[in-house]
């Protein structure tokens, strides 16, 4: 299988070099250069891990033995705390919450990170090699990054996440791991200004080649298709991977509802997609509209959504103009300088048949949280109420009906935002018993303006590569 840059480069790579160059070098994202057929026969009665070697193996091809990639799912999903992995629990006559909050940090990002670590680390070996890591976070993929990669002899790894604009559960999630080789940077900015940072981090092609650069955002080809596994257990749970599943995602970078669509794209029977946003809604307006048009970011009780350059979008964008780079390239310039694009009626019409959105603002949250409380009994993070809140405006617009089944994802454990959840229901949700005394432990952050510069060298003075 190989690989072909949003921007029109076509290098020959493979899984595993796009796995450790992260971020092409013209700037776009890698995406396979077609999508693998994946058929379900075979895959009925595959526990979690098998189903997850099932699925990766076509896009890790001859990159890795099969052997190797069956023991790294086995350990990656080992790690777990339910027997069941994503538990899937019915919230309605054909409606069902999906539960990807079981891993170490508490958030769906668990299972791409985790196997991530040990990809790097199986890679970094056979080579030989080093490499500098660095992320942005809203909040929950950098916890999960250093919980992968926490305490790994061949990798530095550096989190950029805006300052005062996650919750403190997840701060103290990043700031409380005392490995040397991890590094907490709070960012004077908000999401977008940290990802930005780390895309000119990547676009200073010296800068990135004398650190070995890597990365472990959702621009990393490999994030998104371990994201592609649970999808394809929802279908094969509800569906027996014969009857079409429509699925709900809160979304904020993308990475996570594109990832239902490449399971659509690899044959799965994936219905409608419900993007769900929060008040940073640049996605829902360009659902209804097929404007992409950026405004400020507004902080909510749904920080990790906080986001309003969705970074994975460049990939949708990539298969709305037919593969044209150049297009893409120009769209993405049009978003830089003068903030936004517009694609075709007919583009919109296309994308609006696999895809629904809705806005869920903090109002509707906060009530969706109450009311899923009472009639269900779940309590749900902030994050997740926004998927089910979207789910049910779906259901009531018609784009998703009755006699479909509707999978929402809870995409974090509610006691990551113990404030919303109290503002919601009128109590704090305990976290679990291994994380009880993170809000004792001692944290260690780096201040840093939002400046390339200053953090160019504050990566070039500790990482271990620059030695
Ligand atoms: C809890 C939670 N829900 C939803 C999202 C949005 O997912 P994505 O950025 O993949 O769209 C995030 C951040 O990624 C998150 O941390
Ligand atoms: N919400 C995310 C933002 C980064 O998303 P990613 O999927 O590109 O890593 C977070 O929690 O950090």
């Amino acid at each position: 299988m190989n690989y072909v840059s949003t921007r029109g480069e076509a290098p020959d790579l493979n899984f595993e070099d796009v796995l450790l160059t992260g971020l092409a070098r013209d700037g776009g994202l890698y995406v396979p250069q077609s999508a693998p057929a994946l058929s379900t026969d075979g895959l009925a009665g595959l526990d979690y891990a098998g189903l997850a070697a099932a699925v990766l193996a076509p896009f890790v091809d001859d990159a890795m033995p099969r052997g190797d990639l069956e023991r790294l799912t086995r350990d990656t999903y080992g790690v777990f705390d339910h027997a069941a992995i994503a538990p899937l629990k019915q919230i309605g006559p054909n409606d069902w919450l999906m539960e990807l909050f079981h891993g170490p940090t508490l958030a769906f990002k668990d299972f791409a990170l985790q196997a991530l670590g040990r990809l790097f680390d199986h890679a970094l070996k056979r080579r030989g090699e080093r490499v500098t890591i660095l992320g942005a976070t809203s909040g929950d993929t950098g916890s999960a990054a250093i919980e992968g990669c926490r305490g790994r002899d061949a990798v530095d790894i550096f989190i950029l996440f805006p300052k005062g604009r996650v919750s403190d559960v997840q701060r103290r999630q990043m700031t409380t791991v005392e490995d040397a080789n991890v590094h907490a940077i709070a960012v004077d900015g908000d999401f977008d200004d940290c990802q930005a940072l780390v895309k000119a981090a990547f676009g200073d092609l010296a800068f990135r080649d004398r650190m070995n650069l890597s990365a472990v955002n959702s621009i990393n080809w490999a994030r998104v298709a371990a994201q592609v596994v649970y999808y394809v257990h929802g279908v094969m749970a509800l569906g027996a991977g014969r009857r079409p599943v429509a699925f709900s995602v809160p979304s904020g970078n993308f990475g996570n509802v594109f990832a239902g669509h490449i399971a659509r794209r690899m044959g799965l029977p994936v219905d409608r997609l419900v993007v769900g946003a929060n008040v940073n809604d640049i996605l829902h307006r360009f659902f209804e509209t097929g404007a992409y048009r950026r405004q400020g970011v507004v902080p909510t009780m749904s920080p990790s959504m906080d986001i309003q350059v969705a970074s994975n979008f460049e990939r949708l964008l990539y298969e709305i103009t037919g593969r044209d780079g150049i297009r893409v390239r120009a769209m993405m310039d049009s978003l830089r300088q003068s903030g936004g694009f517009e694609i075709p009626p007919a583009a919109l019409a296309q994308v609006q048949a696999g895809f629904a959105s809705a806005r869920i603002d903090e109002e509707e949250t906060l009530a969706e949280m109450r009311r899923m409380h009472a009639e269900t009994g779940e309590v749900l993070d902030p994050h997740t109420a926004v998927g089910t809140a979207a789910a049910r405006k779906a259901r009531a617009a018609g784009d998703v009906p009755a006699e479909t089944p509707l999978i929402s994802l809870a995409t974090a454990h509610p006691a990551k935002f113990p404030d919303a959840v109290e503002r919601a229901v009128g109590f704090r949700p305990a976290l679990p018993e291994r994380l009880g005394d993170l809000m004792e432990r001692p944290e260690r952050a780096a201040d840093l303006p939002n400046d390339l510069a200053a953090l160019q060298k504050f990566i070039g003075e500790r990482a271990r590569i620059a030695a």
